[in-house]
C-alpha cells in the first residue's frame, strides 16, 4: 500500500509538468488548485454515495479516484505524502498509549 502510494506520488510529480494534452495530471495541473480541490471533493462524495448503495465494485473505484486527487492535491501544496502517512503513524502511537494506561494493572 505504501509503495504503491509512493510510486502513484513520484509519477504524479513527474507528470505535472508534462504536456496536458496527453497527461491528465498536467491538465489537472494546469486548471490550479481549486479545479484540484473540486475534484477531490467530487470524488469524496462518489465514494460516500457508493458506499450508502452498499455498492462495493462502485466504491473500490471511487475510493482509488479519492486517493488519487489527494495525491495530486498534495503535490500541488508540496506536501509529501510521507507527512501525512507519519501523521498517522503518531496518532497511531499516541492511540496505543492510551488504550495501554486505560488496561487494567495486574
Ligand atoms: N491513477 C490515476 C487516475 N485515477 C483517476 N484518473 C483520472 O481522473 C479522472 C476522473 O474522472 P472524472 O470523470 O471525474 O473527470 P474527467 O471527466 O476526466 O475530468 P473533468 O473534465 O470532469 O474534470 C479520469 O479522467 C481518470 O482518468 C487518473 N489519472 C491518472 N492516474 C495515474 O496517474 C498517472 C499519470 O497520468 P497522466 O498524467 O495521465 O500521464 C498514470 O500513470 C495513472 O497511473
Amino acid at each position: 500500500m505504501r509503495a504503491t502510494l509512493h510510486q502513484l506520488e513520484q509519477t504524479i510529480k513527474a507528470r505535472r509538468t508534462a504536456d496536458p494534452s496527453t497527461s491528465y495530471v498536467a491538465k489537472l495541473t494546469a486548471r490550479g488548485r481549486a479545479k484540484i480541490a473540486q475534484k477531490l471533493g467530487e470524488e469524496a462524495v462518489e465514494s460516500v454515495i457508493a458506499a450508502m448503495q452498499d455498492d462495493r465494485e462502485g466504491l473500490t473505484g471511487e475510493a482509488a479516484d479519492l486517493l488519487f486527487h489527494l495525491l495530486v492535491l498534495l503535490a500541488d501544496i508540496d506536501l509529501p505524502l510521507d507527512a501525512v502517512l507519519n501523521e498517522l503513524d503518531r496518532r497511531e502511537g499516541v492511540s496505543g498509549l492510551v488504550e495501554k494506561a486505560s488496561r487494567p494493572k495486574d
